[in-house]
């Protein structure tokens, strides 16, 4: 068994605060790692059936050289799993298995399974404990930190949910070797967010080291993950419930929901690619507005395209709706149903540049629609 590596960084929630651990070999060691977590010897493993075919015998192995008994649930991997059907799956699988309100269910996979897992978590029993275990790069800096669990609906992301915090977040890097390069690239979507929100030093050492992060270069990889985590880790401690500075970690997201929701959730359009685009165009909103320089939203635009991730909105039409181009009222209706509406209006995450991010509730809805149709054009 190859040693574990890891740093340690606490989200500080006070009760409920928790470790993330960034490293190596973790999945390998899990049953150590989980053990001072767990109430009982026994554990509910939910998970897709890419990663149980890659990784699920080492989870299953770790816990039991440590006397942990576990029990899996293998979803069908996709987005189209965070839905209402799969919800009632991992209940009705857990509820079989006799669980009680001192259980364990681990999270082990992407943003999807944490989503979904967690939000079983924090709904049966009223609330049982959970762990995270993600295996791609998106989950590991962004969705398993933050307690953010929940399914998507026919009428939009991340609709129904609630907020669920794990007792410790397992960042196993080595996982992200077997990870399909698409999948690598939409996940970086989400660390370039951390640089674009606030921290425009982290954005420049991104420009240098992007193509390393994606072509497997561990020093580079890990440094990219912990920055993730700790950016999310102290927004999180001020705002667990998003009532005001944690808003901005959306940087994109209500541009990207929209396109997600058009898309129909099948895999044509990847969550990381959706932010892709939404964060150019809330860069080149700001831009038009005059909020930002032409300078910066074209830098941001170049750094996306150079590694390889989408855009324009054209990507969505020729992978996702067969050519035809995307309509601005459907997309507006979407984002009628974005969870940054209060009283009617909607506040965006705008910016004055690169790692200058704010939250706007002044943006006038008409402009919006205009910008778009430019956009899309
Ligand atoms: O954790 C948060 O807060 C985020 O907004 C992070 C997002 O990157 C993530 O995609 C989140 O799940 C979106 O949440 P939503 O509230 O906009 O549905």
């Amino acid at each position: 068994m190859n040693k574990e590596t890891y740093e340690r960084l606490t989200l500080d929630l006070e009760d409920r605060s928790y470790d993330i651990l960034v490293g190596e070999n973790l999945v390998t060691n899990a049953g150590s790692l989980v053990r001072p977590f767990i109430k009982q010897d026994r554990t509910f493993i939910i998970t897709d059936e890419n990663v149980a075919r890659h990784h699920l015998p080492t989870l299953e192995a770790a816990l039991r050289s440590k006397n942990i008994e576990s029990h899996a649930l293998i979803l069908p991997f996709g987005e189209q799993t965070k839905s209402f059907a799969q919800l009632d799956r991992v209940i009705d699988f857990l509820l079989k298995h006799n669980i009680d309100r001192k259980s364990t269910l681990i999270a082990f996979g992407g943003g999807v399974i944490g989503d979904l897992a967690g939000f079983a978590a924090a709904v049966v029993m009223r609330g049982i404990d959970f762990i995270q275990i993600p295996t791609t790069l998106l989950s590991q800096v962004d969705s398993s930190v933050g307690g953010k669990t929940g399914i998507n609906t026919a009428r939009g992301k991340n609709l129904v949910g609630s907020f669920h915090q794990p007792k410790l977040v397992l960042a196993d890097t080595s996982l992200l070797e077997t990870l399909p390069n698409r999948e690598l690239l939409a996940g970086y979507a989400e660390v370039v967010k951390y640089g674009l929100i606030n921290d425009p030093q982290f954005f420049d050492w991104l420009e240098d080291k992007a193509h390393k992060i994606i072509a497997g270069d561990i020093s580079a990889r890990t440094h990219a993950v912990l920055v993730s985590c700790a950016a999310k880790a102290k927004i999180v401690a001020l705002d667990e419930k998003e009532s005001g500075a944690r808003g901005l970690l959306n940087l994109g997201h209500t541009f990207g929901h929209a396109l997600e929701a058009e898309a129909g959730y099948n895999g044509s359009l990847l969550h990381g690619e959706a932010i892709s685009i939404g964060m150019v165009m809330a860069h080149d909103l700001s831009a038009e507005l005059g909020l930002c320089s032409e300078q910066d939203a074209q830098t941001v635009r170049a750094h996306f395209k150079n590694i390889g991730l989408p855009i324009s909105t054209d990507y969505v039409s020729s992978n996702a709706l067969g050519g035809k181009k995307l309509e601005v009222s459907r997309l507006m209706d979407h984002m009628s149903r974005d969870k940054k509406v209060s009283n009617g209006r909607l506040t965006f995450v705008m910016t004055k540049g690169i790692g200058q991010a704010y939250l706007d509730n002044a943006v006038d809805m008409a402009v919006v629609s205009d910008f778009m149709k430019r956009f899309i054009a």
